[in-house]
């Protein structure tokens, strides 16, 4: 307290006894002179406190701040690169702190990136419940939005993804009208998803939309924020053609820099270089989809009502159609997830929240079964109109990450001021050859692509390395990379009585790969310990006839675990089951690593099975490969992260 304004208080306070607090107070409420001399006193020392308050906190110009607190969020990502040590991890958390309080009152995006970081920083050490309030205050001051993009329209693959926001761990509220061929995570979805669903459910019960393919994207392009939404914007255009034109390039929508549906209008189109036999079945296509709408719902009224002057809107509509299709293309986005694979097929009221012998309470599985996590799904097409704006790299700048429709972007690397941000719209070349993505692109994408990867002359020295094998032919016995298919086993039935195709480019003669028929024929006996004996055996002679770190060989250790846990949790798996799947599941994830980085949704997919293990007390894992493990969470949805930290609290934590 201020000595000189105590003083001046007691001067000013009338008190010559005291009775009780309501009669000091009083004395001094009812001495209006004294009272208001207090106040004003009282006023002016707050007011000199915050100018005090003010002067210290500006005394910094702001700029300076900014840039402190940047330069100690750079030292905390520095710290972070050693993510292997623990006290790393930490020490990078105090720097982000500090860079968070430097940034308050800046009101420039530091304090959220500080939040942001921060957020990750927390993650891999398993402060999860911080780590997930930090994203909230990440976004609640300002974190860059398009960083986390909503997709502008979605529709799904399969049925089990709810319609509104492509949520896929829930329990389905149907929609009755279309037999529950539509569902949603929660009434508040149903209830946003029925001005589009006006429209579409009709469509479900005739089962249209699993006939059109890429066309419902492009019609839900057009009902989901699409045409609806810049009616007003063609209030003033008065015949079909003025209005077509100003959704075309140039046109006055086509180019409003606010307009949503103006990012879709937007996007590339190559239908200009496909055949007219093509150009015509997707012509067809949009004006089924047309007619459909117009005979069994109110879309074109609704238009009509809405417009001043005569628009044939179902020309706009279908030329709009065909206008998306094209763009969606070479601009469509696939939502990939990892869910539970229940049976053999889904069927239509099989959800694994309601799965009795996964779960021990809501949320938190029993253990030994988050293996059940390890199937990976196309569950919807999206349109992405901002992420599309980005060129393809075979060497990609960012890796997304899908929670429901919204897409966050994780920079693989720092990224230069003025670099341009690539996407990966095939397979990266750690996991393709050059030849294969190529053709991909000149195809599909109508492009040649010049990434590093792809001008490199020793292009495919890196993804050759997983594929080396000894040519089994006892007169050659020389190392080998076969031609492509590189993945020459994928297509393989379980009979094993196909040839392989693959030949020794040393000596020309064709591989006859026992091992390999040999392996795929234990499969089906795994239940027998026998046969899992000769399967342990012969993954680890497989050294004979694949080298390095070999694709067939982390295949095979996949699959086989796969098959064996089917039986871990009916108690026939003993120490010696235990030891050999974690030297395969440990091979699996050392090799997803290499290839797809630990950032991917088949890193995490391998984990599973490793995760189980070790909440079983079968097997145990180094401080840093459980933070590379925790890590990769970053990139799978909200609620399956919570599912994963979860378990890892529940049982690993414990261990
Ligand atoms: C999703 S879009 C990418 C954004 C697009 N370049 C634009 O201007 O909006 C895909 C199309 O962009 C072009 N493209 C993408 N990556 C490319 C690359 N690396 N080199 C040349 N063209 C590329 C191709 O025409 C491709 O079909």
């Amino acid at each position: 307290m201020d000595f000189e304004w105590l003083e001046l208080q007691q001067r000013l306070i009338p008190l010559v006894n005291y009775e009780n607090e309501y009669e000091t107070i009083n004395l001094l409420f009812h001495e209006p002179l004294s009272h208001k001399l207090v106040c004003k006193s009282a006023q002016e020392w707050l007011q000199s406190l915050n100018q005090d308050e003010n002067d210290e906190f500006s005394s910094k110009a702001m700029q300076v701040r900014i840039k402190e607190a940047a330069d100690l969020r750079k030292e905390g990502n520095d710290l972070m690169q050693e993510k292997g040590n623990p006290s790393k991890v930490l020490a990078a958390c105090r720097l982000y702190t500090d860079a968070i309080f430097t940034a308050i009152g800046t009101d420039s995006v530091e304090l959220s990136l500080g939040f942001a970081n921060r957020a990750l920083a927390l993650q891999s050490f398993g402060y999860y419940q911080q780590a997930y309030d930090d994203c909230e205050c990440a976004l609640e001051t300002g974190y860059p939005k398009k960083l986390h993009q909503r997709a502008a329209a979605f529709v799904p693959i399969g049925n089990q993804i709810c319609n509104n926001c492509a949520k896929t761990n829930f329990i389905p509220i149907p929609c009755q009208h279309c037999r529950g061929r539509v569902v949603y995570c929660s009434l508040a979805c149903l209830k946003n998803h029925k001005n589009i669903h006006v429209y579409e459910c009709p469509a479900y019960h005739l089962q249209l939309f699993a006939r059109v393919g890429i066309a419902h994207l492009a019609l839900r392009t057009i009902l989901d924020n699409g045409l609806l939404t810049i009616l007003n914007l063609l209030q003033d255009k008065h015949t079909t053609e003025d209005v077509w034109t100003s959704l075309v390039e140039g046109g006055d929508v086509w180019s409003n820099p606010t307009a949503t549906y103006s990012e879709s209008l937007r996007m590339v189109s190559h239908l200009n270089k496909m055949t007219l036999e093509d150009i015509k079945v997707f012509a067809a296509v949009s004006h089924l989809i047309v007619v459909y709408l117009s005979r069994y719902t109110k879309f074109f009224d609704f238009l009509t009502s809405n417009h001043r002057f005569d628009c044939n809107w179902e020309l706009i509509v279908t030329a709009l159609i065909l206008k998306h299709i094209g763009q969606l293309m070479v601009n469509g986005h696939v939502l990939t997830v990892i869910r539970p694979k229940l049976f053999e097929y889904y069927t239509l009221t099989e959800y694994h929240l309601l799965d009795e012998n996964l779960w021990e309470k809501p949320w938190h599985l029993k253990r030994g079964y988050l293996h059940r996590f390890s199937f990976i799904d196309d569950m919807a097409s999206l349109n992405l109109p901002y992420t599309s704006i980005c060129n393809h790299s075979c060497l990609p700048l960012f890796q997304p990450k899908f929670s429901g429709r919204i897409i966050s972007t994780f920079a693989m690397r720092d990224i230069q001021k003025g670099e341009e941000i690539t996407n990966c719209y095939t397979r990266h070349y750690r996991i393709e050859r050059r030849q294969a993505r190529q053709e991909i692109l000149t195809k599909s994408y109508h492009f040649v692509c010049k990434c590093v990867e792809c001008i490199r002359p020793e292009g495919d020295e890196y993804i050759n390395q997983f594929h080396q094998y000894r040519c089994d032919n006892e007169k050659c016995r020389h190392v080998f990379v076969p031609q492509p298919p590189l993945n020459w086993w994928q297509d393989k039935g379980s009979n094993g009585l196909e040839d392989t195709n693959v030949s020794c480019n040393v000596c020309g003669s064709q591989q006859a790969f026992k091992w390999f028929y040999d392996y795929q024929n234990m499969l089906i006996s795994l239940d027998s310990p026998l046969t899992r004996l000769r399967l342990y055996k012969l993954y680890q002679n497989l050294d004979e006839y694949l080298l390095a770190f070999n694709s067939c060989r982390a295949f095979i250790a996949s699959k086989s675990v796969q098959q064996i846990f089917k039986f871990l949790n009916d108690g026939s798996l003993d120490e010696v089951d235990y030891g050999n799947l974690a030297r395969m599941i440990k091979y699996a994830l050392e090799y997803e690593a290499a290839t797809s980085g630990f950032r991917c949704i088949s890193y995490v997919s391998e984990m599973t099975y490793l995760w189980d293990l070790i909440a079983l007390g079968k097997c145990k894992c180094e401080p840093e490969d459980m933070n590379s493990m925790s890590e990769s969470l970053m990139i799978v949805d909200d609620e399956l992260s919570a599912i994963f930290s979860n378990y890892y609290k529940d049982y690993i934590l414990k261990q």
